[in-house]
Order: structure tokens, then sequence, then C-alpha cells
């Protein structure tokens, strides 16, 4: 640095620092109670290190008064001398209490940043202070500061022990926290792991006297205990099943977080995202919503979780995503997975509405993890035309194969399917198609996937010889329309002579290479998918299959190669067939009212040609439907 360059302090705008931190470090209110009361059991460990003989009853009580619209926090801890006050509880970003945790090593200490006190100003129009150390019991000091920038401090009477009351006067927008049922509520989630017990207003049970399964051997099933501390403990849905979270063996790189997780019963539709899950750090509440640290798929786990190794963000409402935060990712899922195997194993009752609740996304978790998918294979259920089946039910309904439609349900398969009485899954469902695939891969066994070509061609086999070309003409233009291409084969039931097969991709891309889908897809996506689609020809909207299998085309083909002039009019019979069953099952665009027409024409023109003249066309149809077209 040369001689011309001096050294300056950087100025501080106090004023502008503290109201930035009073109102824009935290993103609830709530956050200041959270702080106060770390606060008051910080002041009790200092308190039990600094003078460990004393006896004295240890307690935090939170007093709330709506007609004066004041919060009080009240401890019986270690108190602050006068200079304490200006050194520590009035300087911004300097405490006690990280220094005595760096001195002592005491790891029950929460405080470290000394900014927490300041949350009081986003919710009080003025604090107050009344403090007696534990050091001077008989002198009691009164810090008052409005907005914090400024403070006073005065000598006060004695207080009748050492401990500390700080009053917040609220802003008239945070009124509420002084209501001493929501106090309750919030207190219980807040205090649940803190080993002091906290009180709201004059109760004489504290509102954290809850026994925690992981921390102290409790007498009975443990599951039970893990029952009922996780119905107790969540928010909005009831828990099927609970399993701990367990500390990696020690030289294990893993995490020190223990906990309970459990399965929540709110019904989870597809991909629904219900996760939910508390972090506590030193027995405080840090994090209320960390759903990130559990798996993308486990939308239907909720739980606690308390970790010594996170690193908090300054707002302590947040953590860092460190090497910890990643390890106690990867310690979750282990959990979860464990867990599910655990309830599998042990509780067949639970496990069985676990299936019959959140079957859907556990068919997407096992897909995402192998553990998951052996556990789940055999026991999932995937929706299909008759219910939902497992995997197992379907393949031995199917004759060895998994049947699975690409369509979304109704259409030719399901109309095909009911008459041969297979099920067949639901694969335009979250998840299933996926599944199945993976499932016939590992389980070797066939997949059939419906309105795929490949699939198509598993169901409609070939016949033993090709149809004469000629023939094959003649069949083509009585009974396809444009657009359809005629394709004979054998297929099952053998009552069915024809039916009409929409091509999925032909769909897809008539569907991707619309205007409109300009305006519902995302370009980057819309290009890709455009990009997949042009490998479709597209020209063939829908395959005919002809059954020669069936009675019905036997009969027509006999007729057609003997010249028979009813072949023309039974098949126009078969064409309004087509187009009627297409229509049944929705996957059609022929004309229904056309068809309709044709029965009754091809029954006309068959009942006319009775012999010995008798004539069976009613009289009342007109020349033109007694001659047919
Ligand atoms: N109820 C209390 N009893 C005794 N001392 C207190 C109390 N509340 C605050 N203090 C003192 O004031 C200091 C500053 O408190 P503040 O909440 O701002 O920061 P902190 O708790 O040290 O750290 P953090 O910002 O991480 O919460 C504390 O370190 C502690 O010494």
């Amino acid at each position: 640095m040369s001689e011309a360059e001096k050294l300056r302090t950087t100025e501080v705008d106090l004023g502008g620092l503290v109201g930035v931190l009073a109102t824009h470090l935290y993103s609830t209110p709530l956050v200041a109670l959270r702080e106060l009361v770390q606060n008051a059991h910080d002041s009790h460990t200092r308190r039990r290190l600094e003078d460990p003989d004393t006896p004295y009853r240890p307690l935090i009580r939170v007093t709330g008064d709506p007609a004066a619209r004041t919060v009080a926090i009240e401890d019986t801890g270690a108190g602050l001398t006068e200079p304490e006050i200006h050194a520590y509880l009035a300087t911004v970003g300097t405490g006690y209490t990280r220094m005595l945790r760096e001195l002592t090593g005491n790891q029950d200490l929460i405080g470290a940043f000394g900014l927490g006190f300041l949350s009081a100003f986003s919710v009080a129009d003025e604090v107050t202070v009344t403090t007696a150390s534990h050091r001077e019991p008989h002198l009691a000091h009164r810090y008052r500061s409005r907005g914090g920038e400024q403070y006073a401090v005065e000598a006060v009477d004695p207080r009748p022990a050492p401990g500390t009351v700080v009053e917040l006067r609220l802003k008239a927008e945070h009124a509420h926290l002084a209501d001493e049922y929501a106090l309750r509520e919030v207190l219980a989630r807040y205090c649940v792991l803190l080993p002091i017990p906290v009180y709201v207003g004059t109760d004489e049970k504290p509102v954290n006297d809850v026994r925690v399964p992981w921390r102290e051997d409790l007498p009975g099933p443990v599951h039970a205990h893990r029952m009922r501390f996780a119905t107790a403990f969540a928010r909005s849905f009831e828990p099927l099943t609970a399993f701990p979270v367990t500390p990696a063996p020690a030289g294990e790189d893993g995490t020190d977080a223990v906990g309970l997780l459990w399965v929540q019963d709110g019904g989870t539709y597809g991909s629904t995202d219900n996760r939910d899950l508390a972090v506590y750090l030193r027995g405080m509440l840090l994090a209320d919503d960390a759903r990130d640290l559990l798996p993308s798929w486990a939308g239907f786990i909720g739980g606690v979780v308390e970790s010594n190794r996170l690193t908090p963000t300054a707002s302590r409402e947040d953590l860092q995503r460190d090497e910890h935060y990643r390890a106690l990712q990867r310690t979750l899922t282990d959990a979860i997975v464990d867990g599910l195997y655990e309830t599998a194993r042990l509780h067949p009752n639970a496990w069985r509405r676990i299936l019959a609740r959140h079957g859907q996304e556990l068919l997407g978790a096992a897909l995402c993890d192998d553990r998951l998918f052996s556990l789940l294979a055999d026991d999932v259920p995937v929706p299909t035309s008759q219910g939902d089946l497992t995997a197992g039910a379907l393949r031995a309904a199917g004759g060895g194969a998994v049947h699975v439609a690409l369509g979304s349900g109704g259409g030719f398969e399901e109309m095909l399917y009911r008459a041969m009485q297979v099920p067949i899954a639901r694969g335009d469902r979250y998840a299933v198609l996926p599944f199945l695939r993976r499932y016939a891969q590992l389980r070797e066994c066939r997949i059939v996937e419906l309105g795929s070509e490949s699939g198509n061609r598993e169901l409609f086999r070939e016949p033993a010889a090709p149809l004469p070309a000629e023939e094959s003409a003649w069949l083509a233009a009585a009974l396809a329309d444009p657009g359809e291409q005629l394709v004979a084969a054998r297929f099952d039931p053998p009552g069915l002579p024809l039916v009409l097969v929409p091509d999925r991709e032909a769909e897809l891309k008539a569907r991707i290479e619309d205007d409109q889908a300009d305006a519902r897809i995302p370009s980057a996506a819309l290009r890709l998918a455009r990009a997949f689609t042009a490998r479709t020809d597209g020209t063939v909207k829908a395959r005919l299959y002809l059954n020669l299998a069936s009675p019905a085309v036997d009969g027509l083909l006999a007729a057609y190669r003997a010249g028979h002039t009813g072949a023309a009019t039974a098949a126009g019979l078969l064409r309004s067939l087509k187009v009627i069953m297409a229509a049944a099952a929705g996957s059609g665009d022929g004309d229904l009212t056309a068809a309709l027409a044709g029965v009754s024409t091809a029954v006309a023109a068959l009942t006319a040609a009775v012999p010995d003249g008798l004539s069976a066309v009613p009289d009342t149809l007109s020349a033109d439907e007694q001659h047919g077209e």
C-alpha cells in the first residue's frame, strides 16, 4: 500500500443494518419466538456450566397477554450483569454463547452468531429485558429499546432468583402471537426436543412433555413408542407406520443424525409431494420443511431428525448444502428403504395399507432405487382394466405375459381384452409402463405393449398363408376407409371378425405437429418431441385387423370366391360393425350414423333375397332402400 493510500475503517450505518437484520433476515415472525426460547435455553446451559453446585429448578415460561398485546419469555437461567448487557445483548454480532462453547466445548449451547436477539424487533415495537445474573443475584437490571438502534439500561428491584424475562410489546400486525393457544401449538413443535421444560401461561404441563423414542430406552414395544411420537408430531396426516433413523457406525463416512420417519396416511396420486421433514440442531427446530433432504420419490414420508453436524444459515431457518447435508440425504434414503423392508416383514397390516394408499407413487419409487424395486416388484398394485393387480397376478392372467396398453384407457384394446378376459395394465398412468418393462426384464417374462406396432404384432398373429393380392385388394376396398391399412391376421376371440387399431405413434405425431402444440408445450421440449415424431411415418392412422380365424370372415371370403352376390352386402355389414365398435371403444372417427344406416341396408338386402318370392322387406321402405345402394 502506498503512502498516499490511507487505511480507513468501514463505517456502519447501524440504524440501517439493525433494520435489515430485524426485518429481513427471517421469513416468519415466529422465528423471533424461537430465537428467544433458544436464548433462554442457552442461559440454562450457561448456568449449569458456571454454577453446577447450586440446585435450582430450570424452566422456561412463555406468557401471552392479548389485551396488553404482549408476550413474555421467562427463564431461570444464568441472567446477565450490567456490563454483559452492554457487551453481549446490545452488541450486534457478539454473544457470550459462542465464546462459552469454544471455551468449554459444550455442544448443548445453540447460539452462535450474536444476532438472534435482534429478531425480537421484527415483531415488537418495544423490547424490555429484565435480568439478574447468577453471579450477582441481588442486582437486577432492565434493558429497554424501541427498534434496537438505541437502548437504555437501569437498575431495578432485585428479582426473587437469577434469570431473565424478555417482554415484547407486539406490533399491531403481530398481535396474534399473544394468543396462548397458538403459542402452545408453535412451541410444542419448536421445543419438542429441548431437555428443559417449556410452559405456556400458567400451564402445569410443559408443551414439550413428550417421550422421545430415540433418546431414551422406554419400556414396552419400541414400535408403539415410535407411533405415539409420530402421531403427536405429524401435522397433516396420520402415520401408518414409523421407523428409525440411526447414525452411521463409528468410522463410517455417514452422519450423526438420529430421529424418526413415518409413512403418512394421506393418499398420494402419481407424484404428489407431501414430503414433510423437520430438522433439529441441538434440540432446537432449525428447518420446519426440509423436504429436499428426503428423496424426491418419497412424497409420502414425514419425519423428524436431529443432527449436530449440519450448519445453519445465519437466519437459522435453512441449512448449508455441505457434505454433511449430502451425507444426511443418503442416510435418510437408506432409512426409508430399510424402514419399508422392516414394515413389509414385521407389520403386514400396515404394509397392505401403504401399498393401497401409495401404490402409484411406490411404482415410481421402485424405479428410482433398485432395493425398492426388489421389495416392491411382487407386492405393489398396478392399475389394470380389471382393477389393481400385482405384476405377478397380471402375468398369470395374461398366460405368462404382462399386457400393457399405451393408450389412455378405453380403446380397442380394452374391448378386445374384455372379450378375452385378460387384464391389461394402464400404461398411461404414472410409472406403470417403465415399471412393467423393468419387471419383465428382471423376471424374464414377455411384455406386450398394446398400441405399439410390435405389441400389436404379438396380439395379431400372422395367418398361415397370405391372402391372394386380389382378395386383399377387394377386402381393403370393401372394408377399409382412407388412412386405414387392412392387415389379415388371426387373433382371439374368434367371434370378433375385425378390429380397428389406431396407431398411437401416428396419433402422437399428429398432436405434436399440430400448430396448437406451440402454445401448449415449451419450445425446447417441442423441438425434441418433433425430432422424435419425424421418424414416424404417420400416413397410416389405423390398422384394420381382419380375423381369418373368424367364421364370419371365413364365410365372407367363401362367398366372394364363389361370386355370391351377398358378399358385398356382408362386407358392408362388417364395415358397419367396424365403425360401430370403434365408436363404442371411443377410438374411431368413422361416421356412426352412416354405419347404422348401413346395417339397415344390409339387413334389408339380405331379407329381400328370401326365396319363394315372398318379400320380407317392410312396405314402409322406399324403393331406393329396397334395392340397397
Ligand atoms: N435470556 C437470556 N439469558 C442470558 N443471556 C442472554 C439471554 N438472551 C440473550 N443473552 C445474551 O445475549 C447474547 C446475544 O444473543 P443473541 O440471541 O443475539 O445471539 P446468540 O444467541 O449468541 O447467537 P445467535 O445469533 O446464533 O442466536 C447471547 O450470546 C447471550 O450472552
